[in-house]
């Protein structure tokens, strides 16, 4: 049976933050890119936003080798420049990493001014880690994830707390002159993290967002029900599986494809949207890209069926070396020194 296409730019959620209300559109397009790949980059920014109608940009210092926000800062201007949409109809989001856990401001004034711009929508802690900041001596830069040269193991700052990064966020927010934020909130938290974090008085404003890897064979179930339990609004990372997409060659997924008629990609961003998730994929591909407009009305049967794949085989794809101290991750993978 084929089904009517709905436009994703019209899924917007509110977030519970405590200042003015403000609206996140529920797709939006992810720029975790290689460093080599800041121009197309830029390019598959610019066509998200004007040709797919995209309002939403999920960014972070880290991505590019530190250098995408200033990829994500040219496309900004020159679609404004070129009267494709105003500031104001783009809802950007930033994150600070573990390597400035301590210097949040510092983190968010260099993104602001890679960005070129005066305030993001939406700033993060990207992980509930410390890392010790080490200058890398070839580049004068810090590493992002410093690991010791001998023992090949990520290098933790032993004398930090993850929970000051969010309550330096919490001071920016709530300071009298605020202008450069208008949500914050946290990524890669277990509900353990939320619970310490929503438990402590001396923050005022609990997390609007929680971002973490979510697809059908990771569907965080618990997580999901904590959040929507405490107002918190779940964005969903690396949707497709990441690089390569795994999640678009599921059987399961592709049968409910079949009877539609849409894409793979089509059932991955629709299950997202019924399930009142917020879902921010990357593609480099310009006309992929161009076609990000649409998602369709599953029934509740197909989104049971797509649940069911995490149910019986959970899978995690984002799970580095760094994570494996965090509760449900193993550090699988290894990240070299970057
Ligand atoms: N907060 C966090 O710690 C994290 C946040 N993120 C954010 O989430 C975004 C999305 O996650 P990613 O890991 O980048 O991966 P993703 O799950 O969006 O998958 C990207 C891969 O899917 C491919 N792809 C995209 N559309 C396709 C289509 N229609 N057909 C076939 N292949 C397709 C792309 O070429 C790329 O290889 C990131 O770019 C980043 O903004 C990602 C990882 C961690
Ligand atoms: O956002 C992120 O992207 C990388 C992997 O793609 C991950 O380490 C980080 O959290």
């Amino acid at each position: 049976m084929s089904l009517t296409p709905k436009l994703l730019k019209d899924a917007q959620i509110k977030l519970n933050n405590t200042h003015n209300p403000v609206f996140m559109p529920q797709f939006g397009f992810g720029t975790a890119a290689n460093a080599d790949e800041l121009e197309i980059n830029k390019e598959a920014i610019k066509v998200a936003v004007r040709d797919a109608g995209i309002r939403c940009i999920d960014t972070a210092r880290f991505y590019g080798g530190g250098k995408i926000e200033y990829a994500v800062g040219e496309a900004i201007e020159e679609l404004i420049k070129e009267k494709v949409v105003t500031r104001e109809e783009l809802f950007i989001t930033t994150k600070i990493w573990p390597n400035q856990w301590n210097k949040a401001q510092e983190s968010l004034d260099k993104s602001l001014k890679a960005l070129k711009l005066d305030y993001v929508d939406l700033l993060l802690q990207h992980w509930p880690i410390c890392f010790l900041e080490i200058v890398n001596p070839a580049t004068g830069e810090l590493y992002g994830t410093p690991h010791d040269e001998k023992t090949g193991k990520p290098l933790y700052d032993e004398t930090g707390d993850y929970i000051t990064t969010y309550k330096q966020m919490d001071a920016i927010y709530n300071s009298p002159n605020n202008t450069k934020v208008r949500a914050i909130g946290v990524s890669n938290y277990a509900v353990s993290q939320l619970e310490r974090v929503l438990a402590d008085d001396t923050i005022k404003t609990k997390p609007s967002i929680l971002q973490v890897e979510l697809n059908p064979q990771l569907n965080q179930e618990e997580l999901v029900k904590f959040c929507t339990k405490n107002g918190i609004v779940v964005i969903g990372y690396s949707p497709l599986g990441s690089t390569g997409a795994p999640i678009l060659k599921l059987p399961e997924v592709n049968e409910i494809a079949k009877a539609h008629d849409i894409t793979a990609y089509d059932v991955i961003v629709s299950w997202f949207i019924k399930k009142n998730l917020a879902v921010i994929p990357r593609s480099l591909n310009l006309q992929r890209v161009a076609k990000m407009k649409y998602y369709y009305d599953l029934t509740d049967d197909e989104v049971a069926k797509i649940d069911q794949i995490g149910i019986d085989k959970p899978y995690r794809h984002i799970d580095e070396d760094f994570t494996a101290i965090l509760p449900g991750f193993t550090g699988r993978v290894k990240t070299e020194n970057k």
